[in-house]
């Protein structure tokens, strides 16, 4: 057995350890002693009890033979009760939820960038989705091992005590199943990470059928039959990868199970024991049967070995990926300066400057934005404008360091930005994405969004800024009421536009420096769009404000326009100045305006 396999099996029983101390002692320890017992039980004192009839020992000796087995048999059926109905049951729980929150901690603080590499991604979910059972399974794993070693040994050294022949058919079943065991772990390994993308693809598929989400799409168009097609599809290339890899496994698991272990120990070695019982007669009846026990234990005890070791090599293979998730270290975080040389951050707000930016998103060719430079003045308002795709959302992902540039440097207060700790310089931002997500708590987490010591007065303003007042005045629970109806019955569902608000009002709950809105207006209503401006230029006094939108009303009264188009910056200036220069900005704005006035005209019929 290799290094890395022990190792790993290790790190699982310390992981364990430090959660729950008891249940892995328990664990670890119980079976080796339950094997003793057994051995006690079956093997060593059946041989007195039989042999005291058989030589006409006084009947009290017998009697209290018994008597002994059972008191011992009893005392360990208790240790064992409380230990799988309260100790273990417990003990799992705890070593998963330390496991889940690491798990969950490093999810939510991994680099985006690694939901675009798709080998890390299968990673990550898996970690998510296996790991509690993996890690059960690898600790149930080394219990059942160090039973059955002692077991082994214990019964084995009884045996060849009084049958050292033995020894040979020992060994041939141990090496053959050993052998085809480890040929067919390898393979069913290689089959569940070959399903992992096939499952997703089906789990997918499901998600899509029972979430509240696609349920009005899914109804109004007929898209089901594709999805039908994509589950239909999935299932045949699951049935291939089966087909594909199961034949072998079949092989080596009669080679594995019955040659070398039914066939070998418990049927050419239980005939050779008999022949010495029945023909030799150099046994005595207590003896025989001792030993025909102690042959089961070790055969047993072998064939659960043989499939225990393997095991402990398949437990590695995902102990390792755990371990190497739990390892997770973020690009980004590595990118920076050192603690030692960073530079604190300005109390103050200071300049952001784009200097020849240009970035391609992993495993992309072209660059998507190229020689990017522009400056956010302190606490004034800017906004980013162009067609869809080109690249505006990017560029704030940039800006807040949710990816690094490729080329050029972001610059605050002058500094190249990895000079700051990563976390500290996110803090200087508030943001509100294009698919912002509401979460199944109340409103008041909604917009605190696990902020420490939440103030209600602050949340009710800031949702009365972000023109979700009148909706709240008609909350029976107000900001208490849980949104969604996941885990509340009582929850409210938001329309579009309310939860647009909802989410806007966190960006003026968090009072950053810094204010990025992407398309923040998408889903309003025009008045709700006017006075959410007004609340926003009000907040924005002393701020910077960047935002991203289409409608160009919005748009207007920034104090600075870039528009970007093919990953450039191609006009720049005020509203006014990207007017008069008559260029794309001003088509755009134009095309709008034109429309907003057909439309009117046809409201008013004028
Ligand atoms: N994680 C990613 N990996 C690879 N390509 C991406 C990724 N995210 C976005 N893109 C691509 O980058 C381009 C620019 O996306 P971005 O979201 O920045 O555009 P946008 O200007 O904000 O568009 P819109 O106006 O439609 O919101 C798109 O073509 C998109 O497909």
């Amino acid at each position: 057995m290799n290094k890395q396999i022990l190792s790993n099996n290790w790190f699982i029983v310390r992981y364990s350890f430090r959660a729950a101390p008891l249940y892995t002692l328990m664990t670890c320890l119980l079976m080796a002693a339950h094997a003793a017992v057994q051995f006690f039980e079956f093997v060593y004192m059946p041989k007195f009890m039989i042999d005291a009839i058989q030589y006409n020992k006084p009947f009290s000796v017998v009697l209290w033979y018994t008597l002994f087995v059972f008191s011992v048999a009893s005392l360990w059926l208790l240790v064992n009760t409380i230990h799988y109905n309260v100790i273990m049951p417990r003990g799992k729980v705890a070593v998963n939820k330390r496991l889940q929150k690491e798990i969950y901690d490093i999810a939510s603080r991994m680099d985006l960038a690694c939901y675009d590499n798709p080998a890390f991604y299968n990673d990550f979910v898996w970690a998510i989705s296996e790991s509690d059972k993996r890690t059960a399974a690898a600790l149930d794993t080394i219990r059942v091992l160090l039973g059955t070693v002692t077991q082994v040994i214990l019964s084995g050294a009884f045996l060849i005590a009084l049958n050292w022949e033995g020894i040979f058919f020992v060994m041939l079943s141990l090496a053959g199943s050993m052998f085809f065991n480890l040929r067919r772990n390898k393979k069913t390994f290689e089959l569940d990470l070959a399903m992992k993308p096939l499952q997703r693809k089906r789990d997918y598929v499901s998600r899509v059928f029972y979430l509240a989400d696609y349920a009005k799409e899914l109804r109004l168009n007929p898209i089901a039959g594709r999805l039908h097609r994509l589950y239909g599809e999935t299932n045949v290339q699951i049935n291939r990868e089966i087909d594909s890899r199961t034949k072998p496994m079949v092989a080596q698991e009669f080679a594995a199970d019955f040659l070398f272990s039914t066939f070998v120990v418990n049927g050419l070695y239980i005939l050779y024991i008999m022949r010495k019982i029945m023909v030799e007669a150099v046994l005595s009846y207590g003896s025989a049967v001792s030993l025909v026990n102690a042959t089961r234990r070790v055969s047993g005890g072998l064939l659960t070995l043989s499939r225990t070791i393997p095991q402990l090599q398949q437990n590695s293979l995902y102990i390792e990926k755990i371990r190497s998730f739990l390892a997770y270290q973020s690009e980004l975080a590595a990118q920076s300066a050192p603690a030692s040389e960073q530079q604190p951050l300005p109390s103050y707000i200071a300049p952001l400057e784009f200097k020849n930016v240009s970035f391609t998103y992993p495993g992309t060719g072209e660059p998507l934005l190229k020689n990017i430079s522009f400056t956010l003045e302190p606490n004034k308002s800017v906004a980013i404008v162009g067609y869809n795709g080109a690249g505006k959302t990017t560029l704030t992902k940039l800006l807040m360091r949710l990816y690094d540039v490729n080329q050029g440097e972001i610059l605050y207060n002058g500094v190249n930005i990895k000079q700051y700790d990563l976390m500290a310089y996110r803090d200087l931002f508030g943001a509100t994405f294009q698919d912002y997500e509401l979460f199944a708590t109340s409103l008041a987490d909604n917009v605190s969004m696990g902020m420490p010591t939440p103030q209600r007065e602050e949340i009710i303003r800031a949702l009365e800024n972000s023109g979700f007042g009148e909706k709240l005045a008609s909350m029976a629970r107000g900001i208490d009421t849980t949104i969604t109806k996941e885990f509340d019955d009582q929850g409210t569902l938001l329309s579009g536009g309310e939860a647009q608000k909802v989410a806007i009002a966190r960006v003026l709950y968090k009072n950053c420096p810094i204010i990025v809105l992407d398309e923040p207006s998408s889903a309003l209503d025009p008045i709700s769009e006017y006075n959410m401006n007004e609340a926003i230029l009000k907040e924005a006094s002393n701020k910077t404000v960047v935002f991203i939108s289409h409608r160009l009303s919005t748009t207007r009264m920034a104090d600075m326009i870039y528009m970007i188009e093919e990953g450039r910056i191609i006009e720049q200036g005020s509203h006014k100045e990207l007017m008069d220069l008559n260029g794309k900005y001003a088509y755009m704005f134009n095309l709008q305006a034109e429309r907003y006035r057909i439309h009117e005209t046809a409201q008013t019929g004028t």
